[in-house]
C-alpha cells in the first residue's frame, strides 16, 4: 500500500495574478505525482500561511501588495515565514517584494529580505514596458529549451549584494528591508538575458522570476517549482 502524502503550497492572493499560479498548478500536478496529494491555496492570513509547505508570491503591483500585508497584519507573518527557510518563488512584483534592496522603491514600501539581492522596478523603460520572448531554460530546468516568457513592467536584478545590512547613505529611493534575515545560501544566476539583464535567480529555498511563467500556457515552469524546490523541501 503506497502512503499518499498531503502538500500545501499558498499563493499570496492580496493582489496581482494570483489565480494564473494556482491553476497553473493544478495542470502541473494533475498527474506524475501518486505520492503526494497536492493543494494550491489562497493567502491571505497568518492561519492560511501556516499550513503551507511553501509560498508564492504573485506579480501584480509590488507597492500594492507591501501596503495591503501592512495593513490586513500580514506583514510580520510573511518575514517570519520568509525565515523559516520553507521555499519562496517570487514572481515579477513578488521578486521584488522578496528582495532585500530596491533601487526605486516608493517611499514606505516594505520588503521581505528573503534574497539578498538589489532590484530595480519597471527595468525595461517605456517603449519596451511587456513583451514576450521564447527563453532557453535548460541550464537550469532540464529540456526547456524555448519557454514562452512574458514580461510585464518588470523589474531586473541589479547586483547581489554582499552587506545584508544596507548601504550607509540611503536615499529617497533606495528601500532596504526591515527583516533581519539573513539567507546565507549563495545566490545563484539562473537567466540573463542577451544585453546581460539578470531575469532569474535562486538562493537556497528561494527563488524570484522577473517574467511571469503563469501567464503563458505552458506549465512546464510550476512543475520545476514543485520538484525542486517543494517535493526536495519535504
Ligand atoms: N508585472 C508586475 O508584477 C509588475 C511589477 C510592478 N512594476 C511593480 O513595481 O511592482
Amino acid at each position: 500500500m503506497t502512503i499518499t502524502r498531503n502538500v500545501t503550497v499558498g499563493v499570496l492572493a492580496l493582489q496581482g495574478a494570483f489565480i494564473e499560479h494556482i491553476k497553473h498548478f493544478e495542470g502541473a500536478t494533475k498527474s506524475g505525482y501518486s505520492d503526494y496529494e497536492f493543494s494550491f491555496i489562497e493567502i491571505r492570513t497568518e492561519e492560511q500561511l501556516e499550513k503551507c509547505h511553501g509560498l508564492v508570491i504573485p506579480g501584480g503591483e509590488s507597492t500594492a501588495i507591501s501596503l495591503i500585508a501592512q495593513r490586513t497584519n500580514l506583514l510580520g507573518p510573511l518575514m517570519r515565514y520568509v525565515k523559516s527557510e520553507k521555499p519562496i518563488w517570487g514572481t515579477c512584483a513578488g521578486l521584488i517584494f522578496l528582495s532585500t534592496q530596491v533601487e526605486n522603491g516608493k517611499p514606505g514600501q516594505q520588503l521581505l529580505g528573503g534574497m539578498n539581492i538589489q532590484v530595480k522596478r519597471n527595468a525595461f523603460g517605456r517603449q519596451l514596458q511587456s513583451f514576450q520572448s521564447d527563453l532557453d531554460f535548460s541550464s537550469f530546468i532540464p529540456l526547456v529549451y524555448d519557454f514562452p516568457t512574458i514580461f510585464i513592467r518588470a523589474p531586473v536584478i541589479t547586483s547581489v549584494l554582499s552587506d545584508i545590512n544596507g548601504p550607509e547613505d540611503v536615499n529617497d529611493f533606495i528601500i532596504h528591508t526591515k527583516n533581519d534575515y539573513e539567507n546565507k545560501a549563495p545566490v545563484q544566476i539562473l537567466h540573463q538575458l542577451d544585453n546581460g539583464l539578470i531575469v532569474a535567480v535562486r538562493q537556497g529555498s528561494k527563488l524570484g522570476t522577473s517574467f511571469h511563467p503563469e501567464l503563458s500556457d505552458d506549465y512546464r515552469f510550476h512543475k520545476w517549482f514543485i520538484d525542486e524546490f517543494i517535493v526536495k523541501a519535504l
